[in-house]
């Protein structure tokens, strides 16, 4: 295995776009974010709010009927498409053609769900991110992973990972068998943890923020809108991931002097994203 490369400031400004001043919502990308069930609606709302809050113009949530109302309430400049069902996702049906798509935070294993994800699949060709219930829907059909474009980023907590590739015996063991998913299926997986990983064939790169503070529900919802938002934004796959994950740890390690390990929740990445984008123009 090849020494991992580090994810720093340096590296990121060789790529990392200032947003220009005669942009228009239009031109900052349309994302669109397939999350939430009943009792996980918090999770497309973490989502969806990481994803505007990173720069994307327009972002639109597809979600159950019961998600409605939280959503529009919560994040008004949010736009909500709601399902036919009332308490989870069953027919996925998108009136805009987005620049990039998330799916899978908070939307459960239902059976219905699990064949909109399958019809999803068949059809889609916007670049897209596949987290948390996507994830463990592909780990039980693992055939529908030859549906998935190329360049898909996926982003498994360990947990969700030992279900897409099986149990590990060793971390270099772990590493090669991530390297050979992403190598058959063409995907970049992000591996969530302490520190984050990500993998690119065979490519492997590792990130240099964040702490412990990310130990906490939904802290991976707001990752998947953040890489959501830079890859609408226009930024390729493997730049829209390595900016993604650094600037979630640092939102991390700003907040960590005012809130400690403890009191720092999923929402702190949310308001801390500003102060990380500010640091990368100084
Ligand atoms: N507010 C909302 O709406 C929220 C909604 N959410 C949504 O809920 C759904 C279920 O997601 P989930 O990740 O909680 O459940 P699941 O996939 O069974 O994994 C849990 C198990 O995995 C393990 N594990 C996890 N991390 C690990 C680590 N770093 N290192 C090691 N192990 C680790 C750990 O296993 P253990 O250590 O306990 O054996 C743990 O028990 C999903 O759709 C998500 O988006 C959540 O985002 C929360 C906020
Ligand atoms: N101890 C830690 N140090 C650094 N980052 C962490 C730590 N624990 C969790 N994280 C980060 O928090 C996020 C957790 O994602 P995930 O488990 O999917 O959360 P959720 O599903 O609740 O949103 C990942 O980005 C992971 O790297
Ligand atoms: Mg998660």
């Amino acid at each position: 295995m090849k020494d991992p490369l580090l994810i720093t400031k340096e590296e990121i400004l060789k790529f990392y776009k200032p947003v220009n001043p005669h942009t228009h919502k239009g031109l900052q990308g349309h994302a669109v974010i397939i999350a939430g069930s009943y009792g996980k609606i918090g999770a497309a709302v973490l989502a969806s709010k990481s994803c505007l809050k990173s720069g994307c113009g327009l972002v639109t949530t597809y979600t159950p009927k019961c998600g409605y109302q939280i959503l529009q309430i919560s994040i008004p400049e949010v736009m909500v498409v709601t399902d036919e069902n009332a308490n989870f996702i069953t027919n996925i049906h998108l009136p805009i053609q987005p620049q990039a798509i998330a799916i899978g935070p908070g939307i459960g294993k239902e059976l219905g769900t699990q064949k909109a994800v399958f019809e999803f699949l068949r059809v889609n060709k916007t670049p897209l991110v596949l987290d948390a219930d996507a994830l463990n829907i592909l780990a039980e059909n693992q055939s529908w992973l030859e549906l998935v474009p190329d360049n898909t980023i996926l982003t498994p907590h360990p947990k969700e990972l030992e279900r897409l590739i099986g149990k590990w015996n060793s971390e270099s063991e772990k590493f090669q068998k991530t390297i050979a998913f992403s190598e058959k299926y063409k995907v970049i997986i992000v591996m969530k943890g302490a520190p984050t990983y990500i993998i690119n064939k065979n490519q492997i790169y590792e990130n240099t923020t964040g702490n412990a503070a990310l130990a906490t529900a939904g802290s991976g919802d707001t990752l998947t809108g953040i890489i959501t938002s830079f890859l609408a934004q226009g930024y390729e796959p493997k730049y829209a991931v390595k900016l993604g994950v650094f600037l979630h740890g640092l939102t991390a390690d700003i907040a960590l002097p005012q809130t400690g390990y403890q009191s720092f929740i999923a929402s702190d990445i949310i308001e801390n994203l500003g102060k990380a984008f500010l640091s990368l123009d100084h």
